[in-house]
């Protein structure tokens, strides 16, 4: 049983469609990663999925169960971590729990929950409005755990996290997916989606533009890889024997250097094998993969080198041009 699916999953505002005809299979067990730059259409995915929005058109069910029809089912089976989480300033992180288990009238232990998301019992008596953002996360996060659910939706839960908040949240969805618990993880932040997910859609102007593996989706936009490999010798008599290796597509030859296109990740190996089969010594070699920042600029279309991009932290690639907010 797929823990999501959707068929024709639409939902227009006036002229806007938020949402348009999504056709979305998570599998029970994985941490599917939902990315989309900023107003694609996930936080309303995620509303349909759990009946606060209806949809003009198309269907959804949760963990088997018709998202419309029979959201009392769902409820109980899924934990929810909303984007913007509120806390209660003055009430503790152990009474946040508690608070989550009674409105679940659900059984468990907050002792085991506190553990469960890294927050120790001296952090738990103190207010919540003392925490950090990363733990303000945890907690929220452990409140979404409460009664164990099938399914934990994330939205944008690095959201505002420094890098070792961060670290904290994707090694958080690691233990939970260990558990056998299915993640859905909404971000507009590649690499947050990227360390922690089996697999990823890309969602861009309310319709589905890809779902694959991060290899996959690389491989299937053409991606690969640049080697340049520097020689003791002329590289242009090295030319025709580049070119010959499988999985070579272009070759230029400068000065010591040799610049091959690569499409077959095997032909990194093959290509040092046949340099050196026709005796050439190889100084240096250094490979660039097709960046991921490329590989969504072209899946949503981004203008954000245009509009400028913003970014959570150093080095994160926003597929958006708000970048976080
Ligand atoms: N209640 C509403 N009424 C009108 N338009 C809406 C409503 N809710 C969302 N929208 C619009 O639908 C589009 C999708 O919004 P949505 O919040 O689902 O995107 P998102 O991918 O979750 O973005 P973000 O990352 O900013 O949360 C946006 O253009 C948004 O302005």
């Amino acid at each position: 049983m797929a823990a999501i699916e959707t068929h024709g999953l639409t939902k227009a505002y006036g002229e806007l469609t938020a949402v348009d005809d999504l056709d979305l299979t998570v599998d029970d067990g994985e941490v599917f990663g939902f990315l989309g730059p900023n107003g694609a259409g996930k936080s309303t995915t995620i509303n349909m999925l759990l009946d606060f929005t209806r949809p003009t058109a198309g269907s959804a069910t949760v963990l088997g169960y018709d998202a419309q029809e029979e959201a009392d089912a769902i409820s109980p089976r899924v934990g929810v971590l909303p984007e913007g989480f509120d806390i209660y300033p003055r009430l503790s992180g152990r009474r946040h729990l508690e608070f989550a288990i009674e409105t679940k009238a659900a059984t468990d232990d907050p002792d085991a929950l506190l553990e469960r998301v890294g927050l120790s019992a001296a952090d738990a008596a103190r207010p919540a409005g003392d925490y950090s953002k990363g733990m303000r996360q945890r907690l929220a996060t452990g409140m979404a755990l409460v009664g164990d659910p099938d399914l934990l939706i994330m939205d944008e839960p690095s959201s505002g996290l420094d890098p070792h908040g961060i670290r904290e949240m994707q090694d958080l969805v690691h233990r939970e997916a260990k558990r056998g618990t299915t993640v859905f993880f909404s971000s507009h932040i590649l690499e947050h989606v990227e360390a922690v997910c089996d697999r990823i859609g890309v969602l861009n102007e309310g319709s589905l533009v890809a779902v694959d593996t991060i290899e996959g989706l690389r491989e299937s936009i053409g991606g690969g890889a640049t080697m340049e490999l520097t020689l003791d010798a002329t590289a242009d008599d090295l030319l025709e024997t580049a070119r010959d290796v499988v999985g070579v597509t272009d070759v230029v030859a400068s000065g010591h250097t040799l610049e091959c296109s690569i499409t077959d990740p095997a032909a990194k190996a093959s290509l040092v094998v046949a340099l050196d089969g026709a005796g050439a010594t190889i100084r240096d070699v250094r490979i660039d993969d097709v960046s991921l920042e490329s590989l969504f600029t072209t899946l949503t279309n981004d203008d954000s080198e245009s509009g400028g991009q913003a970014t959570t932290d150093p080095g994160a690639t926003a597929v958006t041009p708000e970048g976080n907010r």
